[in-house]
Formats: C-alpha cells, sequence, structure tokens
C-alpha cells in the first residue's frame, strides 16, 4: 500500500484513489473518531474574508512522505492555505500501518479544529458587521430626530415650552445599546433594561419626550411637524421607600470590597406630565362582546377629553357600520399612515388575548407607547386589566402614576444566502421585532433540522430535532415553555436559547444575557428546510446557508401593570398556568406534644 486518500465532502467521509493504490477504509473506528463538529459546519465564506472553505478536504495516509509532498499533496497544499495559514495539517505519514486508525483520527480532529476556527472567525466578522451596521443605523436616527428638533425649533417659537422639554428630556431618551455592546459596562447596566447618559445617570428620574415615541425606526421622511403628544416621567421606584437610598451602581467597590447590593429590581413608574389625549384601540377579530365593549370605550373615552381616537381601518369600518356617529374616530389606510398615528399617540388599548397584545406590538417597529391590556382572551397570561373594569383602570392610569413592565423585544434578521456569489453578505435581508420569540423549525419536512448556533462568533452548538426557539423574558410563558424552557420574570435581562425536541439526552435549555448577539444558520448542505416564525406569524423559509441573526432590541413595549410588575407576573404564573397547582396536604390531626 502506498498510500490512503480519504475525501471530506458535504461532511462526508468517504475514499479517494491515489495513482490506484487506493483503499476504502470505512471501518466503524474511522467513523466514530470523526469529529462530530465537523459535519455539517458551514462551507460558505466570504470572499472578503478568504474563508471560502473547500468543497472537498483530502487527507492523506502514505508511507512514503516524498510522495505526498510532491505527489498529492500538492492538492492538499492548495486547500490547506484556502482553510488557513496553519494549513490543514492532516497530510500524516506513518510507516507502521497498525498506527493509521489513530494517526487518522487525529489527522480529522486537526481539520475539524481548522474548520471550526474559520467557521468562528466568519461568524465573528458577520457579528462585528451587523454590529457597525446597528450602530450606523442608531447614529443615523438620533441625527435624524436632532435635525426634527432643531427643524420644529426654527417653524414655530411660540412653542417654547414644549422644545425646552424636548430639549432637556431628550437627554434621557431610553436607549439599549450601549449596555447590550458592552457586556463590562456594568454601570450603564445597572437598571437592568434602562440605559440613561452621564447627566441624569443619578437622578432616579428618566424623561420621555413626545418626540422618543415617533416612530424613527421606520420613516424620516414624514412632516417635521411638532408631535402633540403628551410628555411624561418614567421615574425609578419613586414609591417604595425602602430602597429610596440606593445607589444604582449594580456593583460598588467600597472600601475595595465588591458587592453588588442594588440588582436590577427596580420599579419604574410612569408619571404624566401632562393629561394623555390620543388613544389608539387594538382590537381581536370577530368577537362581537370585544366590539361592544370598544364601542362604549370610545364614547366614555370622549368624556374624559381623549380627543384623538385611532383604530385600525376594518374597526372603522365595523363601528361606522353600527353608528354613523363614529365618524369622529380616526384610522390609517397605509403604512405611512400608521407611522404617522404612532407618532401621536399617547396610550395604546388592546381588547383581547395575548395574540392582540403581540399583534399591537407588531405595528410598532420602533418606539413604542405606555401599552394597556385588557383581558378578553382566554388566557391573558400578558393581559392583566379586567374589561369590565376599564373606566376606573384607564381614570387611573391617565392621572398617574403607573407601574411600567418594560417588555423587551428581540430584533431578528435574516440575512440570505446569495447562491450565485456562493456568500451571505451581499442579498437582501428582512427584519423582525418580536415580543416574544422567534422559533426555527423544520416546517413540513420529516428530516430532523439541523441548524448551527453561534453566540457572539462563538461556537454553540448544532441544534439537530425539530428546532430551536429565541425567547425574550416574556416569551418564556409561550412556546419556549411548552418546549420545556424555564419561566423567566419579564425584567430579567436574558436571551432564552430553548431546544424543540432534540434529538440528544443532554441538551438543557440556556438562559444566555442579554447582550449577546446570537446567529442561527443553515449548512449549506442541509438535508430538509427551516421555517422562522416571528411571535407565531410571518413565517419565512430558510434555505441552506442562511443566517438568522438575533438580539436584544433597544424599544422595548412598556406595558403598564395592573399592580406592579412581580405581582402581575406571579398572578398571571399561578392563575393563568396554574402553576404548581396540588391540593394541600392534610393536617396531621394527632395532637402536637406540647398540648
Ligand atoms: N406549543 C406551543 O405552546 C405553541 C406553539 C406555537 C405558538 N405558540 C405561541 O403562540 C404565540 C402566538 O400567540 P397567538 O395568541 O397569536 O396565537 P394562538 O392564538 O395560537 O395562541 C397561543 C396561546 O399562547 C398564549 N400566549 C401567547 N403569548 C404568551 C405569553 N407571552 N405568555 C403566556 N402565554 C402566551 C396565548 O394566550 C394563547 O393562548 C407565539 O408567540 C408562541 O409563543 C405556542
Ligand atoms: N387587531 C388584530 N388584527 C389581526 N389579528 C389579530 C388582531 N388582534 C389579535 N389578532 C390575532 O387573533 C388571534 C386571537 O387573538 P387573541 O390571542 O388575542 O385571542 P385569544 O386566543 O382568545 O386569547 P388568548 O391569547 O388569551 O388565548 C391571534 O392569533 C392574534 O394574532
Amino acid at each position: 500500500m502506498t498510500g490512503m486518500f480519504y475525501q471530506l465532502t458535504k461532511g462526508e467521509l468517504g475514499a479517494g484513489r491515489d495513482q490506484g493504490a487506493c483503499v476504502a477504509w470505512r471501518t466503524p473506528v474511522a467513523r466514530e473518531s470523526f469529529p462530530r463538529d465537523l459535519v455539517g459546519l458551514p462551507r460558505h465564506f466570504t470572499r472578503r474574508h478568504s474563508l471560502k472553505l473547500p468543497r472537498k478536504i483530502l487527507i492523506g495516509l502514505t508511507s512514503s512522505p516524498n510522495r505526498l509532498e510532491h505527489g498529492k499533496i500538492e492538492n492538499l497544499a492548495i486547500r490547506s492555505q484556502r482553510l488557513d495559514s496553519d494549513g490543514v495539517g492532516a497530510m500524516i505519514t506513518n510507516r507502521d500501518e497498525k498506527n493509521h486508525l489513530s494517526e487518522f483520527s487525529d489527522a480529522l480532529q486537526t481539520v475539524a479544529k481548522a474548520l471550526e476556527d474559520v467557521a468562528v472567525k466568519k461568524a465573528l466578522a458577520q457579528d462585528e458587521a451587523a454590529q457597525w451596521k446597528h450602530k450606523y443605523e442608531l447614529e443615523l436616527l438620533r441625527n435624524s430626530q436632532l435635525e426634527r428638533s432643531i427643524a420644529s425649533r426654527a417653524l414655530d417659537s411660540s412653542r417654547q415650552d414644549n422644545l425646552s422639554v424636548t430639549s432637556v428630556i431628550s437627554e434621557g431618551d431610553i436607549d439599549a445599546t450601549e449596555f447590550r455592546s458592552s457586556p463590562q459596562n456594568t454601570q450603564t447596566r445597572s437598571n437592568g433594561y434602562l440605559q440613561y447618559k452621564e447627566t441624569i445617570q443619578n437622578s432616579k428620574v428618566l424623561s420621555y419626550s413626545p418626540d422618543l415615541f415617533n416612530n424613527l425606526y421606520l420613516d424620516t421622511q414624514l412632516d417635521s411637524k411638532i408631535s402633540e403628544k403628551a410628555s411624561f416621567t418614567l421615574t425609578l421606584d419613586p414609591v417604595d421607600e425602602r430602597r429610596k437610598e440606593q445607589n444604582h451602581d449594580l456593583v460598588s467597590f467600597d472600601d475595595g470590597d465588591i458587592n453588588a447590593e442594588v440588582r436590577s429590581n427596580k420599579q419604574i413608574a410612569l408619571v404624566w406630565n401632562s393629561s394623555p389625549a390620543s388613544v389608539f384601540i387594538l382590537l381581536k377579530p370577530n368577537a362581537a362582546a370585544v366590539q361592544q365593549l370598544c364601542e362604549e370605550m370610545v364614547w366614555w373615552l370622549r368624556e374624559q377629553n381623549v380627543t384623538k381616537i385611532y383604530v385600525e381601518p376594518r374597526v372603522k369600518a365595523e363601528l361606522m357600520e353600527e353608528n354613523a356617529d363614529f365618524e369622529f374616530i380616526q384610522t390609517c389606510e397605509t403604512e405611512k399612515q400608521l407611522v404617522t398615528i404612532n407618532k401621536s399617540v399617547d396610550l395604546v388599548i388592546t381588547l383581547g388575548g395575548d395574540g392582540t397584545m403581540l399583534w399591537a406590538a407588531s405595528l410598532f417597529k420602533g418606539p413604542m407607547p405606555p401599552l394597556v391590556a385588557f383581558s378578553m382572551g382566554s388566557l391573558g397570561f400578558m393581559t392583566k386589566f379586567q374589561s369590565s373594569m376599564y373606566r376606573e383602570s384607564l381614570q387611573a392610569i391617565m392621572k398617574g402614576p403607573a407601574y411600567i413592565t418594560l417588555r423587551h423585544r428581540l430584533h431578528c434578521q435574516i440575512i440570505r444566502h446569495d447562491r450565485e456569489t456562493d456568500d451571505n453578505t451581499s442579498s437582501e435581508s428582512a427584519e423582525y421585532l418580536v415580543l416574544n420569540e422567534v422559533s426555527i423549525d423544520r416546517g413540513m419536512s420529516s428530516a430532523l433540522s439541523n441548524l448551527e448556533c453561534f453566540c457572539d462568533g462563538h461556537f454553540v452548538t448544532i441544534v439537530q430535532g425539530d428546532g430551536l426557539i429565541i425567547s425574550s423574558p416574556s416569551g418564556s410563558t409561550a412556546y419556549s415553555l411548552a418546549a420545556g424552557g424555564s419561566v423567566v420574570h419579564p425584567q430579567v435581562p436574558g436571551i432564552l436559547f430553548t431546544p424543540i425536541c432534540p434529538h440528544s439526552l443532554s441538551f438543557r435549555p440556556l438562559i444566555l444575557p442579554d447582550y449577546v448577539t446570537l446567529r442561527v444558520q443553515l449548512p449549506l448542505n442541509c438535508r430538509g428546510q427551516a421555517w422562522a416564525s416571528f411571535d407565531g406569524k410571518g413565517r419565512q423559509q430558510l434555505w441552506g446557508g442562511d443566517a438568522l441573526i438575533v438580539r436584544m432590541s433597544e424599544w422595548p413595549v412598556p406595558a403598564v401593570c395592573e399592580k406592579e410588575s412581580s405581582g402581575d407576573f406571579l398572578r398571571s404564573v399561578r392563575e393563568s398556568l396554574h402553576w404548581n397547582r396540588r391540593n394541600i396536604q392534610l393536617a396531621d390531626e394527632r395532637p402536637s406534644p406540647s398540648h
């Protein structure tokens, strides 16, 4: 035997030919020693980073080093260069054929390492590109906000009061960018979800200007008229006296001892600076009771001096069918108008179940006004307000203060693999904001899904099963719960990583910190298809080479609490999910020894 060559094509181990001296090596030992991580590793690498993997890798064993060097080794060397500067390292020479198996195994390990390194480099490069893109977009948004503010001043000096509020308040824009991208920056993360700038870092007050809720994300071409939204202030823990003395550093270094007295346990209260006067009501469709309540609520809101009431076009048509007097209700016909509505809405009200709340959140593809969710569904985990008490509840909320749960959303981006150029950086991409989760499943395919997962560029695992759920804490009680994920309080900053029916005994769900960027990609050679769903909607098919990038969004859903964040959450866990429901054990009827 002069030599043996093994071809690695599409992640499969096969046998090649060396000048007619080929030995087909298909023993179980060789297969077992084939490193698992190598199977299905991405083989599509951008030209920009020169990380394109070869379609075929040759691994040679020979008893003649010279032949390797001057024969097939040429082929190997070329491929090695493409793979990594360190080379494949799989060319092994061995005069002792008995040791071939172990040498071959070592060689494969080396190749696996090289492949993994390249995959990690690629993921890092793409994550970095995504982060830069994101920073760039934020910068654009800030600039356009600034420009609008300047234009507004020039246009109308009589609105000076409003403008001065805006300029002061703009210091306190809620923005989660820094804390996400900077895990080390514990100071700015001291309040969990809120990040506010130096000037007000210790003031315990976050203020929202009307401009804050303009839908900057979607459209910057809208009119630059001064918004008529009511302004308000979000105050950290104004009521709880016990916590007044606490400073907001997550970690303090007093006396050189590191302690963490204050964690992300703040309650957030909303205080209106001026009364809310415009409301957007969203209804669950095809429910007579919901429509009836909406009609009642509209008249009542008018009595409360709510001057602008918006509904969806479908709802306006239904209301007008009932009573032509509803003409005053406003609506939108186009997406652009919807954005304009978002700019001037003080409060969003949903009448329905959790699905209606998800629907409402999906309409706001950027900042969102406070949301009050009335329960008119079957489960109502997140919809804590009783519809029969809407007058009392809305009166209290519009007077303020009201507790708020900032329900964080996930920003998801699909990056399509360009099948023509064989890379996936240049193709079009679609973006989504989800309140619950993005799930990737195998759709109609009967094959195992095969999803390669990276976290901040680090290889995590390959999901082989029905799919994967990447969930927000709010979504932890939805699909993720059904797949065995932990129930997480909505104010715990994290991202849930929950497999769906993994074909493995040891694949436990994970909870990752909220600053990470996750990347899930389909190998080019995947057998089945995959589908991504966003809060159970908008299904998108993913093909081999496509990737999904998920990170925490900076635009949460500020949900008004019925009582306060923890009280509402625990009540839902007990009453909606019947968590730990069990008959209480009977008391011991024997007298205790002391009696
Ligand atoms: N196997 C499952 O449990 C499963 C499967 C698919 C989708 N879902 C969930 O359904 C959601 C879409 O909801 P929908 O109302 O539009 O669809 P839907 O009408 O199919 O209802 C899904 C159910 O999940 C509940 N739900 C939704 N969000 C919740 C949350 N955050 N906490 C607790 N319960 C919640 C709803 O109250 C409803 O009863 C998806 O985001 C997904 O989480 C669950
Ligand atoms: N305004 C809307 N427009 C279109 N679809 C909507 C709207 N509101 C709700 N939906 C959809 O209608 C479906 C049912 O709504 P919802 O979940 O609120 O009711 P439910 O199932 O009775 O309540 P629960 O979620 O408490 O079980 C959901 O899939 C939701 O996405």
